[in-house]
């Protein structure tokens, strides 16, 4: 049976320039997608759709345009992201257990570009959707807010499925694959998990990673948590965007007095330019048959984010219309998921072999993370540089590397330490509390 949802979207005062809306973000079980302070961030939940396997996107889109079909939309603000809007999370495998879900938040609230608005939606037939209707909603969620952190200083951070050392050899057998021209890239990740004394302070975690890393995209949805330097696709308006990152250089290490450190050994390393190249032909090849045109420069630019350089392009193309029509966020979600630069190439070689020796299940990790409406506007994030909320005091991390011809693998250990750092540093965590024993 099909649910008719009804949305109202109302203009909304613009929220504090300073913070912008991590005003908003106060309780532990929201969701969010969150850059330069704009975004969204949703309450409380009217629908939800799960789904698994190889049919994963397509299952979703479905019900969404079954969805949208049926629904009565009242919008005042009408940009990317008003009217009827939802979050997703999508599981890296199809053959994850995960389940990759799509939820309709009661609230939104919004802001792009100096707008800014809130949303509600309902499935109740008899509700009455006004001005009044939204701002009580809205003032329910503000009105219970999350204690802040309280910490015992005890947290501890333990091994996940492989230790180190596995996880070393894994990359040892990675280049030796690749050596036999068995592939050409694989990402190789691992897992850590922070265990807390106290329980995780989501909304706290979520600004201090918004603050930190305004550049990145910030992202909770369902215990998903992080903030991710890498656009899978973002479609506004017949255009789609999308920043592929690939090449690493941790900044913890880097000379203060040598400024052109980062140029020289990132984009003068042939080995970076090599793994980052694989990455770029495998999301315009995937974009290409979606546009009329795309651009993307010659050469990839050095990104600057708190913990770590990255080599990165940006790619922007125009959706070619079919009937009428252009592709929708979600059918190029689809179409791009999993790109070399978490996945490998070619893609079905390095997927099967990231399952042979990772040992542990990706989850939601390195899988799309982001929002989407219903006139097919919507931004995608890879869910990198982030952790799954297992339980309120155990939370695990994960990060990954890619590894090509000539990766070391004492240093991709290195490596995905820089990465886990955003996460751990904003749970108040740092690598002198590992605690060896047992992977867990
Ligand atoms: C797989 C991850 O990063 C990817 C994105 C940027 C740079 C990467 C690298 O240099 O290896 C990875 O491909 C991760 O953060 O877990």
């Amino acid at each position: 049976m099909m649910t008719t949802l009804r949305s109202l979207t109302i203009a909304l005062g613009v929220p504090s320039a300073a913070i912008g809306l991590l005003e908003y973000l106060v309780r532990n079980d929201q969701l969010c997608w969150i850059r330069h302070g704009e975004g969204l961030v949703g309450f409380g939940e009217v629908l939800r759709h799960t789904s698994t396997g190889p049919d994963r996107f397509d299952s979703a889109r479905n019900w969404w345009n079954a969805v949208r079909a049926d629904a009565q939309v009242d919008d005042e603000v009408q940009v990317p992201g008003t009217g009827l809007a939802a979050f997703g999370s999508f599981a890296f495998s199809k053959r994850s257990p995960f389940l990759s879900r799509v939820v309709v938040p009661e609230i939104i609230v919004g802001s792009r570009n100096g707008t800014a608005w809130v949303t509600q939606t309902t499935l109740d037939p008899d509700a009455v959707l006004d001005r009044e209707s939204v701002a009580t909603a809205l003032a329910g969620y503000l009105e219970e807010i999350s204690a802040d952190s309280l910490s015992l200083g005890s947290d501890t951070i333990l091994p996940g499925m492989l230790s180190e050392s596995e996880w070393k050899n894994a990359v040892a057998r990675s280049v030796a694959h690749i050596a036999a021209g068995e592939l050409s890239k694989i990402v190789l990740a691992r897992d850590i998990v922070a265990s807390l004394s106290a329980p995780i302070a989501t909304a706290q975690v979520l600004r201090e990673l918004a603050l930190r890393y305004q550049s990145c995209w910030t992202y909770s949805v369902d215990g998903l948590i992080g903030s991710t330097p890498e656009m899978l696709i973002k479609v506004e308006d017949g255009k789609a965007r999308a920043r592929v990152l690939a090449g690493t250089l941790d900044r913890a290490t880097a000379p203060l007095d040598d400024p052109d450190y980062a140029k020289r050994v990132l984009a003068g390393s042939e080995k970076q330019q090599h793994e980052h190249a694989i990455a770029i032909d495998s999301v315009t090849r995937q974009l290409e048959p979606f546009t009329s045109s795309m651009t993307s420069h010659s050469e990839p630019f050095v990104l600057e984010l708190p913990n770590v350089w990255h080599l990165a392009s940006d790619v922007t193309a125009e959706l070619r219309s079919e009937d009428g029509a252009v592709p929708s966020s979600l059918d190029l979600v689809e179409a791009l998921h999993p790109t070399a630069a978490v996945c490998g190439y070619p893609t079905s070689v390095a997927g099967e072999l990231i399952s042979e020796l990772e040992h542990m299940d990706r989850g939601p990790y390195a899988g799309p993370v982001g929002w989407f409406d219903g006139s097919g506007n919507g931004e995608w994030g890879i869910a990198l540089r982030g952790a799954v909320i297992e339980d309120p005091q155990a939370v695990r991390l994960f990060a990954g590397c890619g590894i090509v011809s000539g990766s070391n693998p004492a240093a991709e250990l290195e490596e995905t330490w820089s990465k886990f750092r955003p996460m751990l540093e904003a749970l108040g965590l740092d690598r002198a509390r590992v605690l060896s024993g047992q992977p867990s």
